[in-house]
């Protein structure tokens, strides 16, 4: 006589996993709730899920002053009034500023492989430029692309307030045209932050690796690939961007060269490394 054995389920164990059963629970047993009991059960998954961001922070080495200032002046700025007289080429916005605890990760991350010649394609006002300089050592550099000359010219007085702005160059231009002179001049690099335009990642992706721009062993992190989870929900739901980033995600999982992660960072952050 066969014994039918059930396989047995693995209970929720994340913050993400437990909310994720607590959401699917209220949605089973929703006719069944008195308005008390639902408002109990969806305060406690608000929290669970309200509160993490909040902890990170709290658990994350605080930012430098330099760092503090830059976030702070990016986020007064009229950034809708600028683009509409017509000072930067394109719409900017302050949550485009990667930010405290992604920044910590970044300049982590610098530390960790003792990257000397970093790379960024897509500066903004250049927080997480600032923040991997200051991980740089005396001699190392980062190249910053960047193209709108106004933005550009934001981060570059915040550079001149911090003792490791010296560290950091920013070439105004569109990144693919950049990476192409960079390649031409024979320029390589060990860490390369990709956050720009999301429409062109799988090209700055190719070009970087094709041209040598990153060296053998080198690693990209790439910012936004989970794009506020289109990457993941119902394909017709995606704007243009988020069925940009699902492409780019499949293009570096089918990708022999590299190997990656996708960390549910903030919106995600893939890092890749170049096989040597
Ligand atoms: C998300 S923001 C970068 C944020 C920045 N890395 C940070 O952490 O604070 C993207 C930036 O890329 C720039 N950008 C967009 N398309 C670009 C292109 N084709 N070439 C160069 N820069 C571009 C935008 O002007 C914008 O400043």
């Amino acid at each position: 006589m066969s014994q039918v054995v059930e396989k047995p389920t693995a209970r929720p164990v994340t913050p993400l996993g437990i909310l994720a059963k607590q959401l699917e629970t209220i949605l089973q047993t929703l006719d069944k709730m008195s308005a008390d009991e639902l408002q109990a059960n969806l305060n406690q998954a608000w929290l669970l899920a309200a509160g993490l961001d909040p902890y990170l922070e709290e658990c994350t080495t605080r930012e430098s002053p330099a760092l503090a200032a830059l976030a702070q002046k990016t986020a007064q700025e009229a950034w809708n009034q600028r683009f509409h007289e017509g000072a930067t080429v394109r719409e900017l916005e302050q949550e485009m500023l990667s930010g405290h605890v992604e920044g910590q990760t970044l300049k982590m991350f610098t530390h960790m492989i003792k990257a000397k010649k970093v790379l960024e394609v897509g500066m903004f006002t250049g927080y997480s430029a600032l923040a991997i300089a200051e991980a740089l050592p005396s001699d190392g550099e980062l190249v910053a692309c960047e193209v709108d000359p106004y933005t550009a010219e934001f981060a570059q007085a915040a550079f001149r307030e911090s003792p490791h702005g010296g560290k950091i160059r920013v070439e105004v231009g569109p990144a693919l045209s950049t990476l192409q002179k960079l390649a031409d001049a024979g320029q390589s690099f060990d860490f390369v932050f990709i956050d720009a335009d999301k429409r062109e990642y799988v090209k700055y992706f190719q070009t970087l690796l094709e041209t040598d721009l990153l060296v053998p062993g080198g690693f990209i992190c790439v910012d936004n690939t989970l794009l506020q989870g289109q990457v993941y929900l119902p394909e017709e739901n995606r704007t243009p961007n988020g069925e940009a980033i699902a492409q780019f995600n499949q293009v570096v999982a089918a990708d022999s060269r590299v190997e990656q992660v996708l960390l549910p960072l903030r919106d995600g952050l893939t890092i890749i490394r170049r096989l040597p």
